[in-house]
């Protein structure tokens, strides 16, 4: 039996020696079936003593398209695979996404970018996207899972960052630092006292108490603040916090009213005109969550009354695809009102934008996408059923790992073992996700020919979605 680096189906690939290296741990192993026909190559992640570590030798076959400045950590991972990767500071319009979407592998995004599934289908090369950052409102999960496409996320590398952010939010919003800041830039000396105000002592209702409101919490009580939060889940309130039963009285009670909800069709216009007569008259409304959320021109209304006091966004209904080009008409009507009202913070996305959270994103997405490129590892994605099996090693040289997703329906299983119960399975796990299943299996002592056997086999089947074999 020919070893793995062998069996390369592709002929007119050198076969390359075996890198010894223990700091190749994402350079072991072996080719694939099913990118697009072509013959990638599979890798590790955490190198056990005896993992199989085969030099790639088709790694360049793997088109990325890495958008919106994804962090030099998470390029660096993929290119170290020998992957081709292009990277863009900005993200595309829906024209030139698809233009380009058509030939890659393995898509990276942060917020801006919208994988409709109008985009998605025509991806027909798409295996994999990269979310480099928490929300994955922007991509249509449920697309991407029918068509075998796997999404990952980092879900709380850069809530932190946002949780520091909006603290610094409530003192600068408390104390009108904004404009004092604008007057002496623009030269006068202001000196006020009206209207501001310590937080110690004051009320910070959270909307939303997941990893960044949790987070906030903490940094809040810690300034001396009561908590209050609202979420549609029953959850434990750290230190003091207290969980309030409805919005209503969330906004009644709290001096400062801070979102953190996902955006979803129940979180659209949350916070309008109703919700914002409900608050307490010269209270302060923060949101770096989504710009769904609040309704913006109801919330100059508010500001323009005096109801609101002041107020810092993070986040827009619409925002610019790249640096430089700020509320324009197309983008937001009401740009002009928003820079006409005082104590107004006004910050481009930037909650998650700090080198410490970049970088530990990149690095956990950037993981994340060549453990599924590799080795098909589903674990943390957000729409396929989370699928992990132990990796290959040098003592299983001509084993192969068979991927099938599939519909699932009834007797899929039954035809898939018929197709490689021929063969020695070592190991298989399956698991389901609504309409859509994974099945992973190790199959010892096959070459080339039986793989590609497997391969016809298991693509002909009604229920596939999509076939991938490793090796
Ligand atoms: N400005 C920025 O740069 C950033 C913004 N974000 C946004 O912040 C959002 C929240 O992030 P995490 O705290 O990490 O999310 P999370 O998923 O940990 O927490 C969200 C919480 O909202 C609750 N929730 C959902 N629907 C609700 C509703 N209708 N009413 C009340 N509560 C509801 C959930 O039960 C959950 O506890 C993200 O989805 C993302 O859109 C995240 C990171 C950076
Ligand atoms: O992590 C998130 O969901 C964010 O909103 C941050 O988005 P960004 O990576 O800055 O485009």
């Amino acid at each position: 039996m020919a070893s793995a680096k062998e069996i390369s189906p592709r002929q007119d690939l050198p076969v390359h020696a075996l890198s010894t290296s223990p700091s190749a741990s994402f350079h072991s192993s072996a080719g694939s079936f099913g990118l697009a026909g072509s013959f990638g190559l599979a890798g590790r992640i955490i190198p056990l003593a005896n993992a199989k570590q085969l030099k790639p030798f088709a790694t360049k076959d793997i088109k990325v398209l890495l958008l919106e400045n994804v962090n030099q950590a998470g390029r660096d991972i993929l290119t170290q695979q020998g992957y081709q990767v292009e990277f863009l500071k900005s993200s595309l319009p829906e024209d030139q996404l698809i233009e380009k979407i058509r030939d890659v592998h393995v898509i990276g995004i942060r917020s801006k970018t919208k994988l409709t599934a109008r985009v998605l289908k025509e991806a027909k090369n798409l295996i994999v996207i990269g979310c480099f950052c928490i929300g994955t409102n922007q991509v249509d999960l449920q697309y991407a899972a029918e068509q075998g496409i796997a999404v990952f996320n980092s879900p709380f590398s850069n809530s932190r960052s946002v949780a520091e952010l909006v603290i610094g939010e409530i003192i600068a919003l408390a104390r009108q630092l904004g404009d004092r800041s604008n007057e002496m830039h623009n030269g006068t000396w202001n000196k006020v006292s009206n209207k501001c105000w310590e937080i110690r002592g004051k009320t910070l209702g959270i909307i939303g108490y997941g990893h960044i409101g949790a987070q906030l919490s903490v940094l809040a009580e810690a300034m001396g603040m009561s908590v209050i939060f609202y979420d549609v889940s029953n959850l434990m309130a750290l230190g003091t916090a207290r969980q309030v039963e409805t919005l209503e009285v969330l906004l009644a009670e709290a001096d400062f009213v801070t979102c953190h909800v996902p955006e979803l069709p129940e979180t659209k216009g949350m916070i309008g005109q109703p919700q914002l007569e409900l608050m307490k008259d010269g209270s302060y409304l923060i949101n770096a969550s989504r710009g769904t959320v609040v309704d913006i021109p109801a919330l100059i209304h508010a500001m323009r009354s005096g109801k609101i006091a002041g107020a810092a966004l993070d986040v827009y209904p619409n925002e610019p695809a790249g640096n430089g080009d700020y509320f324009n008409g197309d983008l937001n009507m009401w740009g002009n009102d928003l820079r006409s009202l005082k104590n107004l913070i006004l910050t481009p996305h930037i909650g998650g934008s700090t080198e410490e959270a970049q970088s530990a994103i990149g690095v956990e997405v950037g993981q994340a996408l060549v453990r599924y490129v590799n080795e098909g590892t589903t674990l943390g994605a957000v729409n396929l059923p989370e699928v992990t099996l132990r990796s290959l090693t040098m003592d299983e040289p001509n084993n192969a790992r068979v991927i099938y997703i599939h519909r699932n329906i009834p007797g899929v299983l039954r035809k898939v073992n018929e197709i490689i119960g021929d063969h020695n399975v070592d190991k298989q796990m399956t698991d389901s996700r609504g309409d859509v299943a994974y099945l992973m299996a190790d199959i010892s002592n096959v070459d080339t020919a039986i793989i590609k056997a497997l391969y016809e086999s298991l693509e002909s089947l009604s229920s596939r979605i999509m076939t991938r074999i490793l090796y």
